[in-house]
């Protein structure tokens, strides 16, 4: 095998995550995009109130966009040998994410359930780190949903994943269309979930309960 065919993990996960990137932040960039918008809104960036505005601003979207830089597949590569090959749910998993079309915030809950395959159950902390890595960048909810699902199904390869993920969109409260309160619900079903009704009514009833 040559060189260029040993592919790393982030390269042959491309076609499940395209938007992850080694590249890092421009924080220079941003802060004179900053400046540009306070200038552009009839503010003055020079007044003493916004004069740190800009640094701040590229210290938040180096951090609320961390994700862009951080393979959600990584965290599935340690992998406990348990042969438990029944269903496991972390529900409730608080998460942050940025609308890729306002770059204003969503945010709420995601529930992850999977039936691990004999010798193949990953740290349940794991599956908050996977949510995390992928809501920290410009997202579509349905994205963060078959992504994680996805990432799942390809290192884990378990009997069948469900990712639900509910959350209210700022773009629809503060702006827009002024909805406070409506929630979107997103799930992506994956494996023995997709055929079998009863195993996926037990994780929609116990995420519900
Ligand atoms: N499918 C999907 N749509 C989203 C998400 N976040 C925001 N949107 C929607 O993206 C759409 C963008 O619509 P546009 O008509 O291009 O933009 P807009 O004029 O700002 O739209 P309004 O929000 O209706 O004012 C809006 O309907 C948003 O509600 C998301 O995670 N998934
Ligand atoms: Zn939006």
């Amino acid at each position: 095998m040559s060189k260029a065919d040993v592919k790393t993990d982030a390269q042959t996960h491309a076609h499940i995550d395209p938007h992850f990137t080694k590249q890092e932040v421009d924080k220079v960039k941003i802060e004179k995009a900053v400046r540009m918008i306070l200038e552009a809104i009839g503010e003055d960036p020079a007044r003493e109130g916004l004069l740190d505005t800009p640094k701040r601003v590229a210290r938040m979207y180096e951090e609320v966009f961390s994700g862009m830089r951080t393979d959600p597949g990584q965290f599935f590569n340690v992998i406990f040998g348990e042969d438990h090959e029944e269903l496991v749910l972390v529900k409730d998993i608080p998460f942050f994410s940025m609308c890729e079309h306002h770059l204003v915030p969503f945010f709420g809950k995601a529930h992850v359930a999977y039936i691990p395959r004999e010798g193949r159950v990953t740290g349940l902390s794991k599956l908050a780190r996977a949510v995390e890595a992928v809501a920290r960048r410009p997202q579509l909810q349905e994205r963060i949903t078959s992504t994680v699902a996805d990432t799942m199904m390809e290192k884990l390869n378990p009997h069948g994943v469900v990712v639900v993920v509910e959350a209210e969109h700022m773009c629809m409260t503060m702006r827009g269309v002024k909805k406070p309160g409506a929630k979107t619900v997103t799930s992506a079903v994956r494996g023995c979930f997709e055929h079998d009704a009863a195993a996926r009514a037990e994780v929609f009833s116990l995420i519900k309960g």
